[in-house]
């Protein structure tokens, strides 16, 4: 679910930190929501001061804005993202690394495979996200037909599975992909074993764990920025 407890100056200072390591002639992951938005628009002013850069978005609104502030993009096809910025809903420190909940803004199918197509992961956050243990509730895009089945298999796992509705249309929420989005809450879960049983699920497109991807979290606060950084396993 959403979190919606950061302000948006931390948020910046996160998106704005993690944008500053893009260096010249990099292919960014370009995440969505809220905080990445931020790590966009840097990005766009980069560009125009000359940084060679190129963006691959993870969803419709990522593209939207990047075209907006003029971040050149390019597609899986043509390059390999070397780094990917991009947004949590929760993050929880790991031996090696850190987990993530993603999917409040429905785009973690797509932010999934390019965060993972990257070298690096670096996310952005404001301290609102961080979790330990993470909560969820976790989103999974579903194959509309499939929604029964996954359903009951969610609650075979423990998980009482909730359709995500839309805010401004009547009925459910629909991702760029044309999925209908599962909110699973769980009472406590090893996220590892989670991960592996959703993907396990036929009918689930994609789930919002990502375990162990991330290589740094830079964290806004109200007067600065905390950059987290994998420790060693
Ligand atoms: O589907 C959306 C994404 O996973 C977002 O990155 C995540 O929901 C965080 O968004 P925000 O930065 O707006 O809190």
């Amino acid at each position: 679910m959403k979190r919606t407890g950061g302000s948006d100056a931390a948020k910046r200072r996160a998106g704005e930190a993690a944008a500053d390591r893009v260096t010249d002639g990099q292919v960014v992951g370009l995440g969505t929501g809220s905080t990445a938005a931020h790590a966009i628009r840097a990005l766009g002013r980069a560009a125009d001061s000359g940084l060679d850069v190129r963006g691959i978005p993870t969803s419709f609104a990522s593209r939207q804005l990047a075209r907006e502030v003029g971040v050149p993009l390019t597609t899986l096809e043509e390059a390999t993202p070397d780094v990917a910025i991009d947004g949590a809903d929760e993050v929880c420190e790991r031996p090696g690394g850190f987990d993530l909940v993603k999917g409040g803004g429905a785009a973690h199918t797509r932010e999934k495979y390019v965060d993972s197509a990257a070298d690096d992961l670096l996310v952005v956050a404001d301290p609102s996200k961080l979790a330990d243990p993470l909560a969820g509730p976790i989103p999974v895009a579903v194959v509309p037909d499939a929604r029964p089945v996954v359903a009951a298999a969610v609650r075979e796992l423990g998980g009482e599975p909730t359709l995500r509705a839309a805010e401004h249309k009547d009925g459910p929420v629909v991702t760029d992909d044309g999925n209908l989005v599962l909110d699973c809450a769980f009472d406590g879960f090893d996220p590892d074993e989670l991960s592996a049983a959703l993907s396990a699920t036929p009918g689930v497109v994609e789930h919002g764990l990502f375990c162990g991807l991330a290589d740094a979290v830079f964290v806004g606060t109200e007067d600065g920025v905390e950059v987290l950084e994998a420790s060693p396993e």
